[in-house]
C-alpha cells in the first residue's frame, strides 16, 4: 500500500482553503458559506490526515461521515480524484454516520455488553452478524395498522417491546418484523434507538469511547449542523477518545431538523471539543456580481424580491428548478420533470410508477429518480443492476405513453404491471386514478415539445450547483424571501439553500396562470 500523496494536491487552494487543510489543530471547526470550498477543503483534509508522514506506521483509520448517501458519494468521488483509489483503502473510509453507528454497536455486541434477542441461538459461535436495512418494506408493504414496536435496553439486555399506537397509520405491520428482528434482521433506525439508549451506560459509553479511539485516529464530519442528538454522542465520544476531529458546517444550510437534527446545539460541541476555528471568507459560486450580491443579501437578513420567470416560456434558460416540496414542482407543467412524485410512501404501484420515472429521467438528463432504491426494496429486487436490464421494456412503456393520448395510460400501466411481475414477487393492483395518474404525469412530460428540466427539493439540491436556477415558490416563501431570512426558521434556511446554487442568475418560476 502506497502512503505517498500526489504532489502538489494543494497547490490550487487558497491560504485559507490551504491553512484549513493542513493545519496540525487537534480538532478543528471549518465554518463557510456556500461555494466557499468546503467539501473541497474536507476531501483536502482527509488526504492530508490519511497520508501525514507522522502516521504512516498507525494502523488506526482516517474517517469521513456525513449524513446522506449522496453527499458521502460526494465527498468519496473527490477524495479519489484528489488522492487516487487508495486513498479509502480499508480501514480508511467516507462513509454515513448511520455506518458508524452499526459498527460501534456491532462492536459492543461483540464485546457482551449488550445481547441481542435470541442471540445465542442465532451466532453460537460467536460471530455476531447483524443485516441492517433502510427499512423494513423490503418484507412487507405497508398497511394502515396500530400496531407497533420499540427495541429497549434492560440492563446487558436489547429486549423487543410490542403494543399499539393510538392512531392507525401506514406501517408494515409487527407481524412482519418481529420474526426477522429475532432473525438478526433490523433498521437503521432500531440500530439508533439501541445505541441511544446504550450510551446512557456509562461502562458502555467508555467502551464506545475506547474503541473509537483504538480504530480512528481522524475523522471528518461534513455538514455538521445536520447533526442529531446522537450523532452529537457519537461525535463526542470520538473527541474524548483522542480522535482529531474535523467538523465541517454552515448553520444557514442545515436542513434535516425533521430528523431531529439540531443546529442550534452544534456551537456548543464545538466549545466543548475546543476546536479552533478557520474560516473560509471567498466563495467561488458567483459568476455574476448579481448573484453575489443575492448571497449576501439573504444571510444578511435583507428582503428580497426574485425576478420571475414564466414556466410556459422562459425555462430554456435555466439549468434546473428547485422547490421545497415536489408537488408544487409538477404543478409547473410539462417543462419541469421532477424526480419524485412525493415524498416516498411505499406503495407496491408507487415504487413500480418510480421505476418508469427513473428510466425517463435517466434518459433524458442521466439523473436517477430520488427514490430508485426505495422503490426497489418495496419491490423485493435484490439485483440492482434491474433498472438497466428492464431499460427495453420500460422504454416500450414509456412509448405507449408518448404516442398515446390520455386512455393510453391504462394501457401503459397495465404494461407496466407485466414488466413489474418478470423481476418482482409483488402484485400490483388494477388500474385505479391513484395508481395511473402519476403515469400521466410522466405522459405530459414525454408529450412536451422541448426537453423539460430537472426539478428538485432542495434537499436533493444540497451541495449541487448550476449556472442558472428556478425557484418555485409558495406565497408565504415569497413573503418570507421579501421580508428577509432568519437562521433559526427551518424554512428560510431552505429558501436559503434553494437561492444560493446557481453561479450566475436564481429566478423564481411561476406557472402561466399563477400571473393573473
Ligand atoms: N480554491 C479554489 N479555486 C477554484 N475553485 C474552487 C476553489 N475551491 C472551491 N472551488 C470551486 O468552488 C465550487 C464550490 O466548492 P464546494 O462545493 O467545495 O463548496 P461548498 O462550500 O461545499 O459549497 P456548498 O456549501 O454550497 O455546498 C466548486 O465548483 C469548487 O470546485
Amino acid at each position: 500500500m502506497s502512503s505517498t500523496a500526489p504532489a502538489g494536491a494543494l497547490s490550487t487552494l487558497t491560504e485559507e482553503q490551504r491553512t484549513a487543510a493542513a493545519t496540525r489543530d487537534h480538532n478543528l471547526f471549518i465554518e463557510a458559506g456556500p461555494g466557499s470550498g468546503k467539501t473541497t477543503t474536507s476531501a483536502h483534509r482527509f488526504g492530508v490526515q490519511r497520508f501525514d508522514p507522522a502516521h504512516r506506521e498507525d494502523p488506526r483509520a482516517v474517517a469521513a461521515v456525513s449524513f446522506t448517501r449522496a453527499a458521502t458519494r460526494n465527498l468519496r468521488r473527490r477524495v479519489q480524484r484528489l488522492w487516487g483509489i487508495g486513498a479509502v483503502t480499508w480501514p480508511h473510509r467516507i462513509v454515513t454516520l448511520d455506518s458508524i453507528m452499526h459498527d460501534v454497536l456491532h462492536d459492543t455486541l461483540l464485546a457482551g455488553l449488550l445481547v441481542w434477542p435470541n442471540q445465542q441461538r442465532l451466532w453460537p459461535d460467536g460471530d455476531i452478524r447483524l443485516d441492517v436495512k433502510d427499512s423494513w418494506t423490503s418484507f412487507g408493504s405497508k398497511q394502515f395498522n396500530r400496531t407497533a414496536y420499540r427495541l429497549t435496553v434492560v440492563g446487558k439486555d436489547v429486549r423487543i417491546e410490542t403494543g399499539f399506537v393510538a392512531e392507525r397509520r401506514s406501517a408494515v405491520p409487527i407481524t412482519e418484523i418481529l420474526p426477522r428482528l429475532r432473525e438478526g434482521i433490523c433498521t437503521h433506525e432500531d440500530v439508533r434507538e439501541v445505541l441511544a439508549q446504550a450510551l446512557a451506560v456509562p461502562e458502555i459509553d467508555a467502551f464506545v469511547t475506547s474503541r473509537l479511539a483504538t480504530t480512528t485516529r481522524a475523522l471528518v464530519v461534513d455538514e455538521v449542523f445536520d447533526a442529531n442528538d446522537l450523532d452529537i454522542a457519537v461525535i463526542e465520544a470520538a473527541i474524548r477518545g483522542g480522535v482529531a476531529v474535523t467538523m465541517v458546517g454552515d448553520p444557514w444550510q442545515a436542513l434535516y431538523v425533521f430528523r431531529g437534527a439540531k443546529p442550534h446545539v452544534v456551537p456548543d460541541l464545538i466549545a466543548r471539543s475546543g476546536a479552533v476555528t478557520a474560516s473560509l471568507s471567498t466563495s467561488f459560486r458567483w459568476d455574476t456580481a448579481e448573484q453575489g450580491r443575492l448571497a449576501t443579501d439573504l444571510r444578511a437578513g435583507a428582503g428580497i424580491t426574485l425576478p420571475v420567470d414564466d414556466a410556459a416560456t422562459d425555462l430554456k434558460d435555466l439549468d434546473v428548478v428547485l422547490g421545497l416540496w415536489w408537488k408544487p414542482l409538477w404543478d409547473l407543467g410539462e417543462g419541469v420533470l421532477p424526480l419524485a412524485f412525493h415524498g416516498f410512501k411505499g406503495g407496491y404501484e408507487e415504487a413500480a410508477a418510480t421505476l418508469l420515472l427513473n428510466h425517463v429521467t435517466r434518459t433524458i438528463f442521466d439523473l436517477d429518480a430520488t427514490y430508485l432504491n426505495d422503490a426497489l426494496t418495496v419491490l423485493a429486487i435484490q439485483d440492482r443492476d434491474v433498472p438497466r436490464l428492464l431499460e427495453p421494456a420500460l422504454q416500450a412503456v414509456a412509448e405507449t405513453l408518448r404516442a398515446g393520448d390520455k386512455d393510453s395510460v391504462i394501457a401503459a400501466y397495465r404494461q407496466l404491471v407485466e414488466v413489474i411481475a418478470t423481476v418482482s414477487p409483488r402484485l400490483l393492483r388494477a388500474p385505479h386514478y391513484r395508481h395511473t395518474d402519476r403515469l400521466a404525469l410522466i405522459q405530459s412530460r414525454l408529450r412536451y415539445s422541448g426537453r423539460p428540466l430537472p426539478g428538485l427539493t432542495t434537499h436533493q439540491a444540497k451541495g449541487g450547483e448550476w449556472d442558472a436556477v428556478g425557484v418555485q415558490l409558495s406565497g408565504s416563501e415569497r413573503e418570507a424571501l421579501a421580508s428577509g431570512l432568519s437562521i433559526t426558521e427551518d424554512t428560510h434556511r431552505k429558501l436559503y439553500v434553494a437561492c444560493t446554487r446557481a453561479r450566475r442568475r436564481t429566478a423564481e418560476v411561476r406557472a402561466f396562470d399563477a400571473h393573473v
